[in-house]
């Protein structure tokens, strides 16, 4: 308990120390223009490079400005739109707009199934998962621009300056951040948008974009479990386990703050439960009198996956698990 109570308030010194440091680059005049990924090998070309969606398509994306999205990022600078950068429609001339997709973040600790999930989720759908850029090394399996885009402390904090990301945090020693232009493009173009990423991170979204975002936390069953899951990847050292162990009770401890809680004990219904969130939250943007037998289901699955449904003993019982 005294455990949780600490991890707490390190939490909060952490997203405080975050905010600070986002005040402080929004304060700072802006730098010059450069192209912030010459100086690494491949920069250029996974700056404006293949996006994966779930379905395991790449697409390329366009760097364009954000008008509509930029509103709803209060605070946050922002390049003036230019109207000649209009986004690609996928609509004719004269055509209804497409429906904006949803933004759709998942967030939870370090190895409780994020990735799993996602990959399962998301197969077959035309949604943009979005790449982020991060700080630490690529491990052996992963892909540079595909599994995220690997950049210098340097470029990440030029990135920074820019006002590139929607949202950034450090993680293990380490920075992560989600670009902000290629998401603006897929939900202008009517996709989903989905974000996997740490918790303070999510928290920047929910604080920026509110309401609009829908935000799910995926809860381990137990401590125990995520160090046997983190331990059987085999990708970190014993070492750096410990860290997102720790980092994982504050993690869970926060489940509140997000509208959905998914517990990834059993796979199936786990991502049984995200396509139900998925559904659920495009059906509410219909009127009732629209909805099938199917998003009828699917928002009575949702409704039971609602954070409000746990009670601080059930998050106490997972950590302590
Ligand atoms: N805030 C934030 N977190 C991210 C981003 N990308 C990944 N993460 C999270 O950072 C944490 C560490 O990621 P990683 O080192 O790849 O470890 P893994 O997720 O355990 O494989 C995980 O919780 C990721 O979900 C991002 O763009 N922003
Ligand atoms: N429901 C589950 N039951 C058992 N093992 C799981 C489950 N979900 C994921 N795993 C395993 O846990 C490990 C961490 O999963 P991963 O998707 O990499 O987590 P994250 O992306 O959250 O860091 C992987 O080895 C994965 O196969």
């Amino acid at each position: 308990m005294e455990n949780v109570e600490a991890g707490l308030v390190n939490f909060k010194v952490l997203a405080k120390e975050t905010r600070k440091k986002m005040q402080a680059a929004a304060r700072r005049p802006k730098r010059p223009p450069r192209n912030v990924g010459a100086s690494r090998k491949g920069g250029a070309r996974n700056q404006a490079g293949p996006q994966q969606t779930g379905a395991g398509v790449k697409r390329e994306q366009r760097a364009i400005p954000l008008p509509r999205f930029a509103r709803m990022l209060p605070g946050m600078m922002v390049p003036d739109p230019t109207p000649s950068a209009a986004p690609p429609a996928r609509t004719a001339p004269g055509e209804a707009p497409p429906h904006r997709g949803l933004l759709i973040v998942m967030t939870g600790a370090s190895g409780v199934g994020k990735g799993t999930l996602r990959e399962r989720w998301l197969a077959g759908q035309d949604v943009f998962y979005s790449t982020s850029w991060t700080t630490r090394e690529a491990r052996p399996s992963e892909q540079d621009g595909v599994d995220y885009v690997f950049v210098t402390p340097e470029v990440f904090q030029e990135k920074v300056w820019e006002n590139g990301f929607l949202e950034h945090a450090q993680f293990v020693g380490n920075h992560y951040g989600t670009p902000r232009e290629p998401i603006e493009a897929a939900l202008a173009r009517g996709q989903d948008v989905v974000l996997e990423i740490e918790v303070e991170g999510a928290m920047q979204v929910k604080g920026r974009v509110g309401e609009d975002a829908v935000l799910i936390f995926i809860m381990p069953p137990s401590l125990t479990e995520l160090r046997r899951r983190l331990t059987g990847r085999a990708t970190e050292t014993p070492e750096r386990i410990e860290k997102r162990l720790t980092r994982a009770r504050d993690e869970i401890m926060h489940a509140h703050a997000f509208r959905y809680v998914v517990v990834n004990d059993d796979l199936e219904r786990a991502v049984n439960e995200l396509r139900a969130v998925q559904r659920a939250e495009h059906a509410r943007l219909r009127p009732a009198s629209e909805w099938t037998e199917e998003d009828r289901e699917a928002l009575r699955l949702a409704e039971t996956v609602r954070s409000t449904a746990l009670t601080r003993e059930d998050l106490l019982r997972v950590v302590e698990g």
